[in-house]
């Protein structure tokens, strides 16, 4: 046991309590190791300090073994012997008590006694506030550098005593004095403290989430969310004197003094001592803290340095075998080897823990694209170096720095489109690390694929989510932040390397056509970057702007038609009259296309036109030829009508037929086929309100096919006829299917197919006669030949009537 006298104790231990556990440390600074902890006891009456050392010291040098380097615990000699009470020292200044603020006892009453979730965040409130010191400091010191004039880094070291639980966080900032104390850390802004005891209230989370204290400014009490006791050491370099704050959990008061023992005093800045609780006491873990600190407080631009054990290797001689010494003694000849091993020597040090120089505060001109994607890749856990990336930094009315990437591949899954939460965005203030748990508020849902830092100097550093919603600044970042995402997306497409943007498409293609259903706001960059297959372009997706450009002089439209595949757009029968004028026709063949192009309505003043629709205006109005084909073709509507009844609209003549006799057309505000049988997917149960969007649906007829030509025949003629009525029902069916939409009865379609096969097949093939069976092949050709005769027979027929 060795006694310590006042004086050398101060050295030694903090003046703050009833008794403690020091760990003993050395460095091999020092020539010394030493191992095993040292008790510490307080006698409060005599203010004698007793020192335990139950570990083993062994010092080459001296017997000042305890020593450390400069920022370590301990500074002082190690008494071995008891050491007299020095009488003549001084006494210790006073302890100054004050009563905490009623609204500071209520949040620290909620602090200790109800937030169990999240403590974590204690260091990163801690941290953030040396920071702001360091920064407060540096921003003074610029107007008054003799505040900057003791040689001390701006730096925060964080120091664990994992046996003992206790933390130590000191910052060489900008210190408080006395006054300072007792204005920071025993008073609150009663608005703040209102707010967050609201926030409590409403919490859902039963245990408390103590995220929410770093929202409403009290981040120091956070100390309290895992300490028993708290001792800040302070000194502002516009002060001479240093004090000592000291605070217990539950306590309804605080404590200062000032600081007399010169081998305490600090140069400048804070140190903050956490006593942990009991439970609490794993956060003094060396790796633990250093994994809280590379996790929340990675870019905050002072260097924080943790204390880490470290070892280094080395050769040491090994003892001898006694035999095989005598045995060389006798060989005097024999050369005498020594015999060593390797040993790991131990020792602790400081270890920078973060990166000072966070990669967005750099001029992007000296960041090499090395550089920007090993810091995606870090960041982000990816392996895959980014498509694009953009570093940027705006001033004006709102200051923020970021620097934002395109990913190389859509996440697993299709779980983000849905629950965009991807945590790809990581806000940062003044270089904190605030949140990455975004929901719309920096970005929108349709652009959670965007990943990227994001750091603003005017948000406040506790901003909550509920801030985030409401702020005008946050407003307006995001404004900026999605702008230069587009930008940065049209960068890509503008590459010379098409193979660039068919991949950023074929990835993330779906994300932007959502962002012109959700994001109307945006439909002016959004439109340039989707991409389509057409009528002129099957193999290769077009972008609008190349359709614009290849409009003929007299086109005023962008044709579009939805169908489920390229093959079944080409096929479609209201595709014929826009290829043979050569005209382009977009191909939505996503399940998703046909709903953008019509939230987008048009492009560059060309309204999107589904040619599936009705009123399809191709620019050709000939009057004259329709009052002609209305006469002749006006009573042939008509009946067909009659004989379809509710299930068409109307019958008209159509203008975008060539080659079908006839097509389904859908009403201009209702679905279209494709959205019918998309929406038909989707729907179970009641499908009522399918009945209404269906809508109306338009027969149209192509007078210059010989079916309708038969038909008009049979309309004049003989409108009662079986056959021909059969005929109208059997268009309708083939009509329906080929314009896309489902029959409601297939099997009921396949016995009229049946049924028509078996009228005009009867006969054809019955025994042959003896000529036919010498040249079956020429039989067989001459077969077919007749069987399309026969089909065009009555067309010309008809069309002679
Ligand atoms: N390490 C420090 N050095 C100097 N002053 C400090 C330090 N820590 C706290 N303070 C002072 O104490 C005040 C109160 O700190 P607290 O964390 O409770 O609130 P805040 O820092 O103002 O808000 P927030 O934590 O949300 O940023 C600070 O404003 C600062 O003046």
């Amino acid at each position: 046991m060795y006694r310590l006298g006042r004086r050398s104790a101060s050295a030694l231990l903090r003046h703050d309590g009833a008794r403690y556990n020091i760990h003993a440390i050395a460095t091999p600074i020092f020539s010394a190791t030493c191992s095993g902890d040292s008790v510490v006891e307080t006698d409060a009456k005599t203010r004698w300090y007793s020192v335990l050392a139950s570990g083993r010291c062994n010092t080459s040098q001296s017997s000042a073994a305890l020593n450390l380097n400069k920022n370590g615990f301990f500074l002082g000699n190690r008494y071995e012997s008891t050491a007299a009470f020095d009488a003549s020292s001084p006494p210790p200044p006073p302890l100054e008590k004050y009563e905490y603020q009623a609204e500071v006892s209520r949040l620290m009453d909620l602090i200790v006694n109800s937030l169990y979730s999240n403590k974590e965040v204690f260091l990163r409130e801690l941290i953030s506030n040396a920071s702001d010191a360091l920064d407060k400091l540096r921003y003074l010191g610029v107007t008054e550098p003799e505040l900057l004039k003791d040689a001390v880094d701006l730096d925060i070291r964080i120091q664990t005593d994992k046996d003992n639980g206790i933390i130590t966080i000191t910052d060489s900032g900008i210190g408080m004095t006395q006054q300072d104390l007792v204005d920071c850390l025993g008073t609150i802004a009663q608005s703040g403290t209102a707010k967050f005891l609201k926030a409590m209230k409403d919490s859902k989370d039963a245990g408390g989430d103590s995220n929410l204290i770093g929202q409403f400014g009290v981040g120091f009490y956070s100390a309290f969310l895992v300490s028993d006791r708290v001792v800040v050491e302070t000194k502002s370099p516009k002060s001479d004197k240093q004090y000592v704050w000291e605070g217990e959990a539950n306590a309804s008061s605080y404590t200062i003094r000032e600081e007399t023992n010169p081998e305490k005093l600090l140069p400048r800045g804070t140190r903050l001592t956490l006593y942990l609780k009991h439970d609490d006491k794993g956060f003094a873990h060396p790796e633990r803290i250093q994994k809280l600190v590379k996790n929340y407080s990675q870019f905050v631009s002072f260097p924080i340095y943790t204390w880490q054990e470290k070892g280094y290797t080395k050769e040491v001689e090994v003892d001898e075998d006694p035999a095989e010494t005598n045995k060389d003694k006798q060989d005097e000849t024999a050369e005498k080897k020594k015999k060593t091993k390797t040993v790991v020597e131990r020792y602790w040090d400081w270890e920078l823990t973060n990166e000072t120089q966070p990669i967005w505060l750099r001029n992007p001109k000296e960041v090499t694209t090395e550089e920007y994607n090993e810091f995606y890749k870090k960041t982000f856990n990816e392996y895959l170096d980014p498509l694009a990336s953009s570093h940027f930094t705006t001033e004006g009315e709102v200051e923020f720095r970021s620097i934002l990437y395109v990913p190389a591949v859509a996440p697993m899954g299709k779980d983000d489109l849905i629950n965009p939460k991807t945590k790809n965005i990581r806000l940062y203030v003044k270089r904190v690390f605030i949140s990455d748990d975004f929901d719309g508020e920096l970005f929108p849902r349709y652009l959670s694929f965007v990943k990227g830092v994001v750091d603003s100097n005017d948000l406040p550093l506790n901003v909550s989510r509920e801030i985030l919603q409401e702020s005008r600044i946050v407003r307006i970042m995001r404004k900026r932040l999605v702008r230069k995402a587009f930008d940065m997306i049209l960068g890509i497409s503008m590459s010379e390397n098409r193979a660039d943007y068919e991949k950023f498409w074929e990835n993330f293609g779906k994300y932007l056509k959502m962002g012109c259903i959700d994001d109307r706001e945006n439909h002016k960059p959004l439109a340039p970057l989707l991409r389509f297959f057409s009528s002129q372009s099957e193999d290769e997706m077009i972008s609008l702007d190349e359709y614009v450009e290849n409009m003929k002089p007299e086109q005023k439209d962008i044709y579009f038609i939805a169908a489920d595949s390229v093959a079944s757009a080409r096929n479609t029968p209201f595709l014929e009259k826009l290829l043979e004028k050569d005209l382009e026709v977009l191909y939505l063949v996503d399940p998703i296309d046909e709903i953008a192009v019509q939230n987008l309505k048009s492009y560059k003043e060309k309204n999107f036109v589904d040619i599936s629709k009705e009123d399809l205006d191709l620019g050709e109005k000939n009057e004259e030829k329709e009052k002609v084909m209305k006469e002749e073709f006006g009573q042939t509507c008509d009946w067909i009508k009659k004989r379809l009844g509710d299930k068409v609209a109307s019958v008209q003549i159509s203008n975008r037929l060539s080659s079908s006799p006839c097509v389904l057309v859908s009403a201009k505000f209702g679905w279209s086929a494709n959205m019918e049988r998309l929406m038909k997917a989707q729907t179970v149960g009641d499908t009522s309100s399918m009945e209404f969007m269906r809508g109306r649906r338009v027969f149209e007829i192509n007078p210059e096919h010989p079916i309708i030509q038969n038909l008009n025949a049979a309309s004049k003629n003989c409108p009662d006829d079986n056959d021909a009525l059969r005929v109208v029902d059997l268009l309708y069916d083939a009509a329906l299917v080929s314009s896309g939409f489902t029959p409601e009865n297939p099997a009921e379609l396949g016995s009229k197919i049946y049924e028509m096969l078996g009228m005009n097949l009867q006969g054809k093939w019955s025994v042959p006669d003896a000529a036919e069976v010498q040249h079956p092949t020429a039989t067989q050709s001459q077969t077919s030949q007749t069987y399309e005769a026969e089909v065009v027979e009555p067309a010309e027929a008809g069309g002679q009537k």
